[in-house]
């Protein structure tokens, strides 16, 4: 039987996840992802991995609790596996912490964690510019392992990986049946989506083995979380700047407001900085749409604007781009309907 042939674009979290779950899933494909920067050179890379994601506005809160739920779940089963330590997935405990209570005290994903409660008066005192925080176990997944440990799963599973920055999806289509769009911040120029923007973010990796939990404030802005072999320290989030150098400016201030936190921060070891461009958009684009070629309309799915979430929303939603795939191979495009 002819193989149906499935090119994913992007080798990031999100494409290498939707590509590993197509692979596996449905065996009758050959799937291909074409990427312009494969690990360690993605913004996946620069992530700190935490699976803590925020509301979007705008996406049903019972599909996110899917998308986080279905990820949650996959890489808890990698975490109490033996090939944790290869894929660079663990268990994570910690606190995030509000200078102000927060409209929502509760997350949808508190159910799906571990350990998921409001800390105690004596809990917050440790933070005195803070009012309110919440004590979560959850996972940390490490891209710099991680993605390696999915490109051998992808290619275990029959996939094909090449360096290639797309430019023609109608090109595309002439020599693959369906096309699966993951290329993050690559969409606004690649599909025209002026939806999408990148929110800079840099972070410095630090020794400081003493450290074991996480400390968040819950604006986004500033981080401390251990890891395998280091501590990462973060972070910015400037809208629209596309700088991809290290600003020493900024590592300042991360080393300044890590240490209001932990004071013992002002004097480790720095082993690294690091800058990546979040994929910002209002909410994450994952749906199908029929691309015209000619005489025939080609499946294009999207699956990309992950902004901060990429990591914790990856494999579920993956899953969803799998059903979307699937379906589009059993339905008929809406042309040939007619
Ligand atoms: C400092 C920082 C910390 C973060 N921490 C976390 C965290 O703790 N938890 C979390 O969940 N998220 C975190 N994130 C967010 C996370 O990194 C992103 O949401 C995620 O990386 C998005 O993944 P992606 O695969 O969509 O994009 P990317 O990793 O950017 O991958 C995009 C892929 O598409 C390819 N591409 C683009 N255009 C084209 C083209 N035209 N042709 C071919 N290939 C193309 C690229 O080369 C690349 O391979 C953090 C981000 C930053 C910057
Ligand atoms: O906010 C965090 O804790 C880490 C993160 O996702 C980011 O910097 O984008």
């Amino acid at each position: 039987m002819k193989k149906v042939k499935v090119v994913v674009i992007g080798a990031g979290v999100v494409g290498m996840s939707t590509a590993v779950c197509i692979a596996e899933a449905l065996p009758f494909c050959t799937v291909t992802i074409l990427a312009e920067k494969f690990s360690p050179d993605t913004t996946s890379d620069v992530a700190a991995g935490i699976l803590l994601p925020k509301e979007i506005p705008g996406v049903p809160l019972e599909r996110q609790w899917r998308w986080f739920k279905g990820t949650f779940d996959h890489l808890l089963a990698i975490a109490e596996s033996p090939q944790a330590s290869e894929a660079g997935v663990f268990l994570s405990s910690g606190y995030q912490v509000f200078k102000e209570v927060p409209s929502i005290t509760k997350p949808y994903w508190a159910d799906i964690v571990f350990g998921f409660r409001t800390m105690t008066d004596h809990e917050i005192k440790r933070f005195p510019n803070h009012k309110f925080g919440q004590a979560v176990t959850t996972i940390k997944c490490e891209s710099l392992r991680y993605l390696p440990w999915l490109e051998k799963r992808l290619t275990e599973a029959g996939g094909r990986m090449k360096r290639e920055k797309v430019t023609d999806l109608q090109q595309l289509a002439h020599s693959y049946d369906v096309i699966v769009n993951c290329s993050g911040l690559g969409s606004c120029s690649l599909v025209g989506d002026e939806q999408v923007y990148p929110v800079r973010g840099q972070i410095i990796k630090v020794h400081a083995p003493w450290l074991k939990n996480f400390i968040r404030d819950g604006n986004g802005h500033t981080y401390i979380y251990p890891g395998i072999d280091c501590v990462t320290l973060g972070g910015t989030r400037q809208v629209n700047d596309w700088r991809l150098e290290v600003d020493k400016d900024d590592s300042k201030g991360i080393v300044e407001r890590c240490s209001e936190f932990v004071p013992s921060l002002r004097t480790a070891q720095v082993l690294g900085e690091k800058v990546g461009l979040r994929p910002g958009r209002s909410n994450v684009r994952l749906e199908r749409e029929w691309l015209q070629v000619q005489d025939r309309q080609v499946p294009l799915v999207h699956n990309y604007g992950h902004y901060s979430w990429g990591i914790s929303l990856s494999w579920g939603t993956a899953l969803e781009a799998l059903d979307l795939v699937r379906k589009s191979l059993h339905e008929k495009p809406p042309h040939a309907r007619l």
